[in-house]
Parts: C-alpha cells; sequence; structure tokens
C-alpha cells in the first residue's frame, strides 16, 4: 500500500489572531491566549509525531501546490476568492466571512495553497501515483460555502477537490464523508441538488453550525436523498462511532459505489477536544479509517483521500492523526499514548439513545443508488 502524505510548513503560519471565537477583550474579561482553540501548533504537532515517530518513512511526500482562481471558483464565487485575496493584503487580514474567523496578512495565499494541495492529493490517488493519501492542510474548509467562509475556514477544499477530478480527472461519483465533529454544512450545500455527489457527515448533533445537520436535510430535486446527516448525540464515544460507520457510512457508499472516496477528516470528536463534546478515541478514528478504505476497496479501486479539517486538542489529535495515517498506510509504529487515560473514563459503549438514532439514518440508505 502506497500513501501519500502532504504537509508544508507555511500551514503553521495560518495567524487566527489573539483567540479565534474569544479574541482578547479586557473589557469583557477576555485575556490574550497564546495558544487559542484554532491555533495552529496542533496540526504542526501531528506533522512531527508523524516525523518523529517515523511514520514519515512509510508514506509518499506529495507536493503542494496552489489552487488557481479558476479552481477556487469551480466551487466559490468570484467576489469571495476576490475578497480574501484582497483583505489578505490588509496589515492585520481580515474575516473568512461570519466575524469569528479572523485571518492574517497572507491568508490568501496559505488557504489557496490548502485548496491546491487538496487537488494535487487528488490527482496523485486518481493518476496512480499513490493508492490513497493524507493532505495535512489548514485552515480547514467543510463549513465555507459559496459566498463566505466561516468556522475557521476560507476555501472549500473537499468540494475544490471533487469539482476539480469531476472536470479535470475524469470521476463522476464521487462520496464526500465528513466526520469532523461540527456539519459539514459547506459539502451539503454545494452539492445540494447534484446526485453524482454523495456527502455523509457524522457529527454532534446541532453542535455547530447551531441547530444545522438534522437527519431531515436529505439534499434537494435530483440530490434529495444524497445527502445523509448522521447528528450523534453529545457524548458519543467508539461504540457510537463504530456503529455508525459500519450501519450507515459503509453501506451508504457500497450503495453508491463512488469512484472516488473523499474524507474531511477533523479529529474534534476526539475526547480531549475543547470544541465538542464527544468522547472518540484513536480506536474509534481507526473504525472509521478502516470503513472508508473498505468502501473505496470495493467500487473505487482503493482510491481514497483524507483532507485535514479540525481538531483543537494538541495533546490528542497528534495521536488521532497518527493512528489514523497508519491505518491508510497498513502500517502501525507507536501505541496511542493517551489512550489509557480516554480509554479508561467510560463512555465507549454504544447507547440505546446513539443505536436508535443510527439506526434510523440507515433506513435512509434505501433512497441511495
Ligand atoms: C455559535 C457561536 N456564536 N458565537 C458568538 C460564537 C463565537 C459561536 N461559535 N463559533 C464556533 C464554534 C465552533 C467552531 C468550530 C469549527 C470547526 O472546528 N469546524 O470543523 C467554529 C466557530
Ligand atoms: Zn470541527
Amino acid at each position: 500500500m502506497t500513501t501519500g502524505y502532504l504537509w508544508d510548513e507555511i500551514f503553521g503560519w495560518h495567524d487566527t489572531g489573539s483567540g479565534a471565537l474569544f479574541p482578547a477583550d479586557p473589557t469583557a474579561g477576555h485575556q490574550p491566549l497564546g495558544h487559542h482553540v484554532a491555533h495552529p501548533d496542533t496540526k504542526r504537532r501531528m506533522h512531527e509525531l508523524i516525523c518523529v515517530s517515523g511514520l514519515i518513512d512509510h508514506l509518499t511526500r506529495i507536493q503542494p501546490r496552489t489552487a488557481t482562481e479558476a479552481e477556487l471558483t469551480r466551487v466559490h464565487t468570484a467576489e469571495h476568492v476576490g475578497r480574501i485575496r484582497r483583505d489578505s493584503e490588509l496589515p492585520k487580514g481580515g474575516d473568512a466571512g461570519d466575524g469569528i474567523s479572523p485571518f492574517g496578512k497572507g491568508a490568501y495565499r496559505i488557504a489557496a495553497l490548502g485548496a491546491g494541495s487538496a487537488i494535487a492529493m487528488t490527482e496523485a490517488v486518481v493518476d496512480g501515483t499513490v493508492d490513497n493519501g493524507y493532505a495535512l492542510v489548514n485552515p480547514a474548509g467543510h463549513h465555507a460555502l459559496p459566498e463566505t467562509g466561516m468556522g475557521f475556514c476560507i476555501f472549500n477544499n473537499v468540494a475544490i477537490a471533487a469539482r476539480h477530478a469531476q472536470a479535470a480527472l475524469g470521476i463522476e461519483r464521487i462520496a464526500i464523508v465528513d466526520w469532523d465533529v461540527h456539519h459539514g454544512n459547506g459539502a451539503q450545500a454545494i452539492f445540494a441538488d447534484d446526485p453524482s455527489v454523495l456527502t455523509v457527515s457524522l457529527h454532534q448533533d446541532r453542535c455547530f453550525p447551531p441547530n444545522s445537520g438534522l437527519v431531515t436535510e436529505r439534499g434537494t430535486g435530483a440530490g434529495h436523498g444524497y445527502n445523509i446527516n448522521i447528528p450523534m448525540p453529545v457524548g458519543t464515544g467508539d461504540g457510537g462511532y463504530q456503529y455508525a460507520a459500519e450501519t450507515v457510512i459503509g453501506p451508504a457508499l457500497e450503495a453508491f459505489a463512488p469512484e472516488l472516496v473523499l474524507v474531511a477528516s477533523g479529529f474534534d470528536p476526539n475526547a480531549m477536544d475543547p470544541l465538542a463534546r464527544q468522547l472518540v478515541t484513536s480506536r474509534g478514528f481507526i473504525s472509521l479509517t478502516e470503513t472508508v478504505m473498505a468502501a473505496a476497496d470495493r467500487s473505487a479501486h482503493g482510491r481514497l483521500v483524507l483532507l485535514q479539517e479540525g481538531g483543537y486538542s494538541p495533546v490528542y489529535v497528534p495521536f488521532c492523526g497518527l493512528a489514523t495515517i497508519e491505518t491508510l498506510a497498513g502500517v502501525h509504529v507507536l501505541d496511542d499514548a493517551i489512550l489509557p487515560v480516554v480509554g479508561g473514563m467510560g463512555g465507549h459503549d454504544l447507547e440505546p439513545h446513539q443505536k436508535a438514532l443510527v439506526d434510523q439514518v440507515a433506513e435512509l440508505i434505501a433512497d441511495v443508488h
């Protein structure tokens, strides 16, 4: 198995200010946070664990590249792309579009490198340079809509990769699986009426965007039935995630038979994440990865690309990321050193209310062809 890997140091330079969500404001009691929740160090630490553990020696390095404006505007409006480019030239940068997603000067170059890297990894997988791949990009993208960024996201990397695969690589049917703990609202909206792209989001129920990602949001027009939301109850651990993977994600992809599987790979379901309340450990991410690998093997000649999204625990994201990429590559180099703690804190049995939600969603697979 050859697994591609992509990282560029400049992803660690993406500046989200003194504190994404809680920018320093003495009048409100917000003290400056050197390492606030969205600080890029968490992704840098994941890259460094991949290197120090030796996993990097089992991976094939894929070079990043910058997305062109034409590649960005397959998904985004020219106005959005233009505004980001302009505001990135300002001394203090700007905001992705929702007022709580600040970026620093030069952010356009970093975000366009992330989107272009999603394309580069997809090209490497589709042309057979590697069997599957992981692009550790920053900033995340899965909340971004055609006309605006949001939730720390500027450009929708996974949607841009999907549209590129269709427009330039001869791929027609694509499945996007989003296991970031926050709803994959971007891909849901972008492909809402498009039955050629199956979008599946596994997330904490109504966590973010507020009240988004309900089971009833199933796509529109010809795309009806080709968006599947799995809003897991708060506090779901490995048992619930594994059940969702084997009961919904696997069967939905089997029914859809994609030619390419893209994953919006957020590690914020992890049991130590500050921006959600799930209890997932590296075991849950291994389960999810095995599920999408099996699906890709069944119908896509194994073609599978994972793109980094959220994940805010500098302690645990590196180990969850390592376990995920080990699984992609079929190797094991280092045990999850945090698992004895988070694995022993309960919450990992499948609970009846979690099973009921997943079983309810599983009934929707009947409409996927
Ligand atoms: C609601 C609300 N209202 N207000 C005032 C604020 C500041 C609100 N939350 N913002 C959030 C909450 C969570 C995220 C996570 C992003 C991610 O990791 N996606 O994958 C982003 C922004
Ligand atoms: Zn997230």
